[in-house]
């Protein structure tokens, strides 16, 4: 398998398979901006684009579980839009992404898909290199993780990390300020940052 997102001048780049992508470049491309000013290395630069081929979900290479395929198939999804055929392998494969795409492509699923397929591997204890393995019975059902929201409408920091200490949570979903005050200010001593495994910057050109 090829994932390379390296765009060739208005050619059709191979990415997953059957799946090839052709990439719309433009030189005021906010993804590839943001990744050239923070001079992110190593990270790959998913711009407006359309697949020739759409894929499903299940797609060889997805390598999403059967517990992840039930959930997405429970909200009425068949086949992936483009962004999420576009970045899913990436995250599947833990790579850095910045992503440009029009309002209502479906980046919201593309991040949260790869977030519950983590969630989930943690909790049947799965091996990126061991799904093959898995056989779910009823009892493998995930659990829903502790969800954090810390918003200031909702909450003082003082309350999230209250809140935190009591509940736990997997995933805690903020505003840039007060998630930095969260892990970095008062949150501190109770939140390991080391222990962060997924940062999601959405609406990051805002
Ligand atoms: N595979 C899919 N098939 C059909 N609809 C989908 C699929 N994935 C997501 N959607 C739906 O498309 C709509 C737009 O998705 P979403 O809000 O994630 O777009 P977005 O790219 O994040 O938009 P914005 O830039 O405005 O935040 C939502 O109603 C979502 O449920």
């Amino acid at each position: 398998m090829d994932f390379s997102t390296k765009w060739g001048k208005g050619q059709s780049v191979k990415i997953f398979r059957k799946l090839y992508i052709r990439p719309i470049v433009d030189s005021r491309s906010t993804a590839k901006r943001i990744a050239n000013e923070h001079h992110l290395a190593n990270v790959d630069v998913c711009c407006v684009c359309r697949p020739l081929v759409v894929s499903s979900y299940s797609s060889d290479g997805m390598d999403l579980t059967l517990q992840s395929l039930d959930v997405i198939q429970s909200m009425g999804y068949t086949q992936m839009t483009p962004v999420q055929a576009s970045t899913i392998p990436l995250f599947m494969k833990h790579r850095d992404v910045v992503v440009e795409a029009v309002t209502g492509s479906g980046k919201t699923l593309a991040f949260v898909i790869p977030i519950l397929e983590r969630l989930i591997r943690r909790e049947t204890r799965l091996q990126h290199d061991e799904i093959g393995a898995i056989v779910p019975t009823e009892d493998s059902t995930p659990f829903p993780p502790p969800l954090l929201l810390v918003s200031s409408e909702q909450s003082s920091p003082a309350e999230d990390i209250k809140r935190f200490l009591s509940t736990g949570a997997e995933i805690v979903v903020g505003t840039p300020g007060r998630i930095e005050e969260f892990l970095l200010g008062k949150g501190r001593e109770v939140v390991n940052v080391k222990s962060l495994e997924v940062l999601v910057l959405d609406e990051a050109d805002r």
